[in-house]
C-alpha cells in the first residue's frame, strides 16, 4: 500500500529552491531511506512529508489525504533541537513533550501517555537518565531522547532526519532495533534521511536526491553506480571491489555542488550472492 504520494512538488528555503519538480512514492509499513550529498535537500524533503514546509506547486498526499489534514499524526525528529542554555529541562519532560498533543482534559497524562513515556525511554535505554537535564548529555545520549520522543508520540508514520549521525556503536543498534520495531512489531511506517550507505541498503525503499529526487525504489534499483555517480559526482566512486562475495564501492561525502569533502570515506557493502 502507498503511504506518500509527492506530485511534482517544488520545494523553496525562503528565496532558495531546495528542491526542483519530484515525484515519488513511498510504501506503508516499510522503512525508507532518503539518501544524497549535503545540501541535496533532504531535510527539506522531509519537512514537506511531515507537513511542516509547504510545496509552492504540486501536492503531497499522505493516506490519500493532504499531508496538511494528516501531519498530526505524524511524529517528525529533527536533525537537532536547540533549547536554550540553561533551561532546566530534563530527559523526562523532553519525552513527555511527545504527549503533550494527546494529554486528557487540563493538559493531565492519563495512564496510556504515561505507559508511552516509559516505553520510549525504556526501548531507546534511557530510563536511568530521566531525571538528568538535557544539557549535562552527551551529543549521543541527546540524540536518542529526541527518537525517544517521536517514539512516545505512537503515531503510524515516524520521520527521522538523520537519526543516526555521530552516534556510537551501542547508540546506532538501539535505534536501529527501534526503528525495525516500529515496521515489524508495530505495523508503522519510517521515513529517515542518512550519509550512510550500508542503512540505506539495509530499508526496503530507497529515495536518491541530488537537488531533486533522481531515483526511487528497492536499494537494488537505486543503488547503483550510475545513480551514485549521477548524484554524487562522476569519478567520486572508486572502482568496485569484490570482498568476501560483498560488492564494496567506497564513496567520498561530497557536497550537491560535487566537491568532495576529503577525509571521511564511506563504504557501502552490497551482497551479490
Ligand atoms: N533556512 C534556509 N534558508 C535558505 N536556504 C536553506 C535553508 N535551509 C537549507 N537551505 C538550503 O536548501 C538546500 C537543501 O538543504 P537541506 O538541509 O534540505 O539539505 P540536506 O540534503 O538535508 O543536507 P545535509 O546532508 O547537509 O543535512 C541547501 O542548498 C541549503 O543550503
Amino acid at each position: 500500500m502507498t503511504l506518500v504520494e509527492a506530485d511534482d512538488i517544488v520545494l523553496y528555503r525562503g528565496s532558495h529552491r531546495a528542491v526542483s519538480a519530484s515525484s515519488f512514492t513511498i510504501p506503508q509499513g516499510k522503512i525508507t531511506a532518503v539518501i544524497g550529498p549535503n545540501g541535496s535537500g533532504k531535510t527539506t524533503l522531509l519537512q514537506a512529508i511531515a507537513g511542516i514546509l509547504s510545496p509552492s506547486a504540486g501536492e503531497i498526499r499522505v493516506m490519500g489525504k493532504p499531508v496538511k489534514e494528516v501531519k498530526q499524526d505524524i511524529s517528525f525528529v529533527m536533525q537537532s533541537v536547540v533549547f536554550p542554555t540553561g533551561t532546566p529541562i530534563t530527559v523526562k519532560d523532553v519525552v513527555s513533550m511527545g504527549r503533550y498533543a494527546q494529554r486528557g482534559w487540563f493538559g493531565m497524562f492519563r495512564s496510556q501517555d504515561r505507559s508511552a513515556i516509559n516505553y520510549a525511554m525504556n526501548v531507546m535505554n534511557i530510563g536511568d537518565l530521566k531525571n538528568r537535564h538535557l544539557e549535562e548529555l552527551s551529543g549521543g545520549q541527546r540524540q536518542r531522547v529526541y527518537v525517544a520522543q517521536g517514539i512516545a508520540q505512537g503515531h503510524e508514520i515516524l520521520v527521522l532526519d538523520e537519526p543516526m549521525t555521530g552516534l556510537d556503536l551501542t547508540s546506532m543498534r538501539i535505534i536501529d532495533d527501534v526503528i525495525h520495531a516500529e515496521v515489524e512489531e508495530h505495523g508503522h511506517s519510517v521515513i529517515l534521511t542518512t550519509h550512510d550507505l550500508d542503512e540505506a541498503a539495509a530499508a526496503d525503499h530507497v529515495i536518491l536526491m541530488d537537488g531533486q529526487v533522481i531515483a526511487t525504489g528497492s536499494p537494488a534499483e537505486v543503488l547503483t553506480r550510475d545513480n551514485l555517480e549521477r548524484a554524487y559526482g562522476l569519478g567520486s566512486l572508486h572502482e568496485p571491489a569484490e570482498v568476501n562475495g560483498t560488492t564494496v564501492v567506497e564513496l567520498p561525502e561530497c557536497t550537491a555542488e560535487g566537491d568532495a569533502l576529503e577525509a571521511e570515506e564511506h563504504t557501502y557493502g552490497r551482497r551479490t550472492s
